[in-house]
């Protein structure tokens, strides 16, 4: 057996010739420890810089979308330092302040999280990132904002609390030092990103926030959960008892020490694994209770073939090498999806992957995406509405290309175990929430029982 973790040293992967995806040599016996959640680590570190005093992350996540988060807070006034271990994150509260300027790289929680809390900030704040990112939707969060009273702008453009908020970056927050507060309806349909942004700093908003989704769709109702679970766990009132609407009260965040749950979703691939190579893989640390939507793996990757079991906080999956394709709905855990869609790729029987129209505004469009790089490989998936379907085919191997998408990545080396000749393109944009992951994967497979048949 294999124990994996974050730390262990990374495969020097070929810059420009890509990453040549392991096959497996038979089926796995490993233990794998993934680094911290990427969206518990993140709100807390939002929450730790609004307490009402210094407090501590322990088991932080650091990565490419973690650094950005903490280089975000420091550029606003927010002390960050690390502890005895890099993942040990000690963050003492400042005044908010402007200028500012907020790189948001391609993250997601980033770029949704930090605009509210700009608009606390006494001075202007200018939000950029990736080239990619300048495509992601923003406009709920912003013109939520400009409903509240709070002067965005366009680019360069000076901020204005009149006329139509921008809808993606680059964009400028003009902090007067508080925010009004009071209603707002926000149309998250396109992420639930813009209610858990608008929510973590609603306790310093004057009169709070009551805020109302209005779209008729909403994903990642566990993230938002998860949103309303890290503020009551600081002391802040939230009423979630109304579909669609939440109401937090005005009042202090209180500072803590917390540890932060490992990242489920990243553990996804590993887990997967099992059912593609056969053989066992286990997840160490996994929490009892959570709002993290990898909470769904054990089931879906049953559904899939495997057997799962979580057993004192460790998640073991075994597997046969046999894939069964399923019908299932994403929306609560769009996360998922590219390792759900490239087991999808390696099964025996059809998949439809449904409920995840709003993959179109991750860190790529996700649905082409997979799409085009199954496709790539020999295999049958087509866009539909509102998510997949992918008919398995044998595969041959190529480049897969990534589009700057951890997730695309790792679904690649998903493909990889089965089929020879996958070249991940850009393997090094898991550095996005999963540093190390060539080096986890290659110490996972280092596990495999030598000489057991290649499926
Ligand atoms: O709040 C969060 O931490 C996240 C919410 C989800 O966003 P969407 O609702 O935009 O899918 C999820 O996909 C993302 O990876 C993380
Ligand atoms: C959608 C994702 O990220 P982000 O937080 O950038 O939205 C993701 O990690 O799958």
């Amino acid at each position: 057996m294999t124990d994996v973790r974050p730390d262990s040293p990374a495969t020097p992967a070929a810059d420009g010739d890509g990453w040549p995806a392991p096959v497996a040599g038979g089926p796995l016996d490993a233990t794998v420890e993934v680094p911290g959640s990427k969206s518990l680590t993140n709100r807390l570190l939002v929450l730790a810089a609004l307490a009402d005093g210094p407090g501590v992350l322990r088991g932080a996540l650091r990565s490419r979308d973690a650094d950005l988060m903490v280089a975000g807070l420091r550029s606003l006034g927010v002390e960050v330092a690390e502890g005895d271990a890099a993942s040990e994150l000690r963050v003492t509260p400042g005044p908010l302040r402007g200028p500012a300027e907020v790189d948001c790289g391609l993250a997601g929680t980033v770029m949704r999280f930090l605009p509210p809390v700009a608009a606390l900030a006494d001075g202007t704040v200018r939000f950029d990132g990736d080239e990619g990112a300048r495509v992601r939707p923003m406009g709920p969060v912003l013109a939520g904002l400009q409903a509240l009273d709070v002067g965005v702008g366009a680019g360069e453009g000076g901020p204005v609390t009149s006329g139509r908020a921008p809808t993606t970056l680059p964009f400028t927050i003009r902090g007067r030092g508080h925010v009004r507060g009071g209603s707002v309806d926000v149309d998250a349909s396109a992420s639930s990103q813009f209610v858990s942004g608008l929510l973590l700093a609603a306790a310093r908003f004057d009169q709070g926030l009551t805020l109302r989704h209005t779209g008729r769709t909403l994903p990642s109702m566990p993230h938002i959960d998860m949103t309303v679970q890290v503020l009551r766990d600081v002391g802040v009132v939230v009423d979630d008892s109304r579909a669609s609407i939440w109401r937090v009260e005005p009042g202090t965040i209180a500072a803590r020490d917390v540890r932060v749950e490992p990242d489920l979703s990243n553990a996804g691939p590993f887990l997967a694994a099992a059912l593609v190579a056969g053989g066992t893989v286990r997840v160490a640390g996994w929490p009892t209770t959570t709002t993290q939507p990898g909470a769904m793996l054990g089931d879906l990757l049953t559904a899939m073939g495997g057997h799962a079991t979580l057993a004192d906080g460790v998640m073991t999956v075994t597997g046969t090498g046999e894939v069964r394709g399923v019908d299932v709905d994403l929306h609560a855990a769009g996360e998922l999806a590219p390792t759900i869609a490239a087991l999808a790729a390696l099964a025996g029987s059809p998949s439809r992957l449904r409920g995840i129209a709003h993959l179109r505004g991750h860190e790529t469009d996700r649905l082409a995406a997979l799409a085009s790089e199954i496709t790539r490989l020999g295999g049958q998936a087509e866009e539909t509405r509102d998510g997949l379907v992918i008919t398995p085919r044998p595969l041959h191997g190529a480049t897969f290309r990534t589009y700057h998408d951890h997730r695309m990545a790792t679904s690649a080396a998903l493909l990889g175990l089965r089929v020879p000749g996958v070249v991940v393109q850009d393997v090094a944009t898991t550095a996005k929430t999963l540093p190390g992951f060539t080096g986890m994967w290659d110490r996972m497979l280092a596990g495999a029982s030598v000489g057991a048949a290649t499926r």
